[in-house]
């Protein structure tokens, strides 16, 4: 993404005239493009179905970056429809500051900031369902307007599957984003075919440790082979799997961090191990580009 002003036009093929049509989304492109020049990673977290974990997983990748005070973070929650990291990371009821470079977004470490269309609803109950243009004019805005400043990574919780959200995002981060998927062969297909690069695949609720025998239970049954045969199918890296455990609801129901409330616990410790591979992928690909 780092140049996107460079070469917008990139993204604006066609003839004269459909160029001329293109203008002002190309223009968009290229201010979100200067706008975004100082983010060092953008990762998407995408996931095929709702309700797998994605809000969860992207609060918890934020979370531990952000626990190396050196590096700074950010986390933007797309899901129009259906904001939940407002809640999760504690800041239901805050709101957006408009500052003379933009909207400021809301901190919860110095080093954490986070945006939400949460953040814009009168209460977290109030159902936002817009159409698709409406949608890409608000998360055109979210990316163009926020006051980022400096980020070592910028994390983008989408809705699930694939859809206007994601064209969008995709579209006005151009070609250079990471991606760490939960589930799915649509999503990897869509990934593939806008030329993402693919961080892995994290499996989540995969079986349940018991906190008295640490006994795993299967609760439920892989489809297809689960996460193991996806990712040696289409020849992709397994980051991890996220055991099943209710204190993960409790902690972020309590807009609290479960890394730091159990961090001993099965799931805490696979959440840090898939964030290592994720920063282990984040640096090869700083050091490649230094090279390059
Ligand atoms: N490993 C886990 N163990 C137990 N509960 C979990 C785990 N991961 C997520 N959850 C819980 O599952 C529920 C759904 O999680 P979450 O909201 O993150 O899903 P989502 O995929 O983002 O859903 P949507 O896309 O619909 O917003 C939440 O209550 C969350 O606390
Ligand atoms: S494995 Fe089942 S029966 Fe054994 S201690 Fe754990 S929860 Fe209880």
């Amino acid at each position: 993404m780092e140049d996107v002003p460079s070469n917008a036009n990139e993204h604006c093929p066609g003839t004269q005239s459909e160029q001329a049509g293109k203008a002002s989304s190309c223009a968009a492109i290229a201010e979100i493009g200067e706008k975004l020049s100082t983010v060092k990673h953008k990762i998407l977290v995408l996931s095929g179905k709702g309700g797998v974990g994605k809000s969860t997983f992207s609060a918890h990748l934020a979370h531990a970056l952000a626990s190396d005070v050196t590096k700074e973070v950010a986390l933007l929650d797309i899901d129009i429809c259906g904001p939940s990291v407002p809640r999760i990371m504690g800041l239901e009821g805050e709101q957006v500051h408009q500052s003379g470079s933009g909207w400021s977004p809301v901190y919860v470490e110095d080093n954490l900031a986070v945006m939400s269309i949460g953040f814009l609803l009168g209460s977290p109950d109030d159902a936002v369902i817009w159409r698709g243009p409406k949608k890409n004019g608000m998360i055109k805005q979210f990316l163009r307007d926020v006051d980022w400043g400096e980020l070592d990574y910028l994390i983008v919780d989408t809705p699930p599957g694939t859809s206007d959200e994601h064209l969008s995002i995709v579209q006005y981060l151009s070609a250079t984003n990471e991606v760490s998927l939960q589930d799915v062969r649509k999503e990897i297909r869509f990934c593939q075919k806008v030329k993402l690069p693919i961080i892995g695949v994290v499996e989540n609720m995969s079986g349940f440790v018991c906190p008295k025998c640490k006994n795993t239970s299967q609760i439920f049954p892989p489809t297809s082979g689960g996460a193991e045969k996806l990712c040696a199918d289409l020849s992709l890296p397994l980051l991890g799997k996220v055991p099943l455990d209710p204190r993960i609801a409790r902690s972020c129901d309590e807009g609290r961090s479960f890394l730091n409330d159990i961090p001993e616990s099965p799931a805490a410790q696979a959440y840090q191990k898939i964030v290592q591979h994720i920063q282990d992928y984040c640096s090869n690909r700083e050091a490649e580009q230094s090279t390059t």
